[in-house]
């Protein structure tokens, strides 16, 4: 049986005040593959944890197939974790290992079938007698593995199961995880905070930061409909490139998005998007473009819908069938904190329940902010006091965008380059980094 999990309003404290997790729900359905995505410290073991009645939540609700579950131990849960650490006995063989739990379950039977089983269904029979130290990481998860699936579990929680392993075996095993969970259609919970990894697993990707979940959806969707820069900055390599703008719709003009020094004149007729802006009008902005949305080409070879713009090259990555050029559009990028960084949560004041309709969204919008805000806009320049620019913060190259071109392009550093956006491609952020264009789906002044 494959089990439906349901978090509700969920929050957990360590420290008075301090939530690691902040009012999530989610709902995983039955057979469905979920991915808890997010920077180191942002609460994804803390959710795995509760889930699995190893930790209890500080409110909230746990609910398994739909009834009310905090209150369960852990082995009343028939969950199986697996970790990253691959937690095997060290004194018992694979075999006694994987039979390990069969055993405890149920005392007076043999496990050996099961265990033969399992084994042959992981190709691990070769395996079976020796012990962990006799085994290299990824036979150790594959044994570890095995013994979560001998149980006939009815959820799998997966913590990192492959962080200790090399890039190869990783993907090696991340295809046989993703074919071994869809063969036995078994619900799974999955925590990563390697973006490719959720992205190429999961059946959706839930996104946390600061503990709070600021998108839930299809790995599609996340990329192409990132609802805020946090999302959008932490999902897709290279990182997208975001640089401030401002909106600017003279009333006797072409409608333009400036960036500093250049601006993205909107094709007219406007596009209902574009059209959705002018209500930004001298509002600052922020533009997301990923590397996919600029080509290497002058303004005469322009498609429908590509406007163009230059750079200055700033830097030249060549990584064999591809190079990532960096570079200097002369607008100001924007910052987006904690896309590595751990971010304890200070709890706010209270709400009151939430509401749907047009307040719900507003409410949602408020949650994905709570953590603090998404987007942090410097003083232009980043100028030092005697008027200098300053080095990027944070390591951060330089350049303000990077674009994907093929290694044909003879392209050296201090060139001036033509570029074409394609505007299909363009994101539009509002200064506190929640997407406004491609507008949100459901408007909210079009619906209730
Ligand atoms: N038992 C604990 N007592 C106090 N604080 C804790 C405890 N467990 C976790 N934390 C804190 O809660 C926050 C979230 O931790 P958690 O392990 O859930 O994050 P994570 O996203 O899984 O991180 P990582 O990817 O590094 O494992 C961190 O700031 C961590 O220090």
């Amino acid at each position: 049986m494959s089990r439906a999990i349901s978090l509700r309003q969920v929050s957990k404290s360590y420290t008075r005040g301090v939530s690691v997790v902040e009012r999530l729900s989610l709902d995983v359905a039955p057979g469905e593959f979920l991915v808890l995505l997010g920077p180191s410290g942002c609460g994804k073991s803390t959710v795995l944890r509760m889930i699995a009645g190893l930790t209890d939540p500080t409110e909230g609700q746990i609910r398994l197939d739909g009834v009310y579950a905090n209150h369960l131990e852990p082995a009343d849960r028939d969950m199986a974790m697996i970790f990253q650490n691959f937690a095997l006995y060290p004194t018992m063989n694979g075999r006694e290992n994987i039979g390990f739990p069969l055993r405890i379950e149920s005392p007076g039977q043999d496990p050996r079938s099961r265990v033969d089983a399992t084994a042959k269904m992981l190709g691990i029979e070769d395996l079976l007698d020796r012990f962990p130290h006799q085994l290299s990481g990824g036979e150790r998860q594959r044994v570890a593995m095995g013994r979560a699936i001998a149980r006939h579990p009815s959820a799998f929680l997966m913590d990192e199961p492959l962080a200790n392993l090399d890039a190869k075996l990783r993907n090696r095993l991340r295809a046989e995880i993703a074919r071994l969970t869809r063969g036995l259609g078994v619900t799974t919970v999955y925590v990563t905070h390697d973006q490719a990894e959720a992205m190429s697993l999961g059946d959706r990707v839930a996104v946390l930061r600061g503990g709070v979940l600021q998108q839930v959806g299809t790995p599609r969707t996340v990329y192409a409909l990132p609802e805020n820069v946090f999302v959008a900055a932490f999902i897709g390599t290279p990182r997208i490139s975001l640089l401030r703008g401002i909106v600017l719709a003279p009333l006797d003009g072409a409608m333009s998005i400036g960036l500093g020094r250049q601006a993205l004149v909107l094709p007219e007729p406007l596009c209902l998007d574009h059209r959705l802006l002018r209500v930004h009008q001298g509002h600052e902005v922020i533009v997301g473009l990923r590397s996919e949305a600029v080509r290497i080409a002058k303004p005469a070879e322009a498609r429908p819908g590509e406007v163009a713009i230059s750079g200055l090259v700033e830097h030249v990555e060549f990584q064999g069938h591809e190079v990532l050029v960096h570079f200097n559009t002369g607008s100001q990028p924007a910052f987006v904190p904690d896309l590595e960084a751990p971010r304890p949560v200070p709890r706010p004041p209270r709400r009151r329940r939430p509401v749907g309709g047009v307040l719900g969204r507003l409410r949602d919008r408020a949650g994905a902010l709570r953590a603090g805000p998404v987007v942090v806009l410097e003083d232009p320049g980043d100028a030092g006091q005697d008027g200098t620019e300053l080095p990027p913060p944070d390591g951060r190259l330089p350049g303000d965008l990077i674009v994907r071109t093929t290694p044909d392009h003879e392209l050296h550093h201090g060139m001036q380059v033509p570029l074409l956006v394609d505007l299909a491609h363009l994101f539009v952020f509002d200064h506190e980094g929640v997407r406004i264009s491609p507008a949100p789906a459901r408007l909210p002044d079009l619906e209730d």
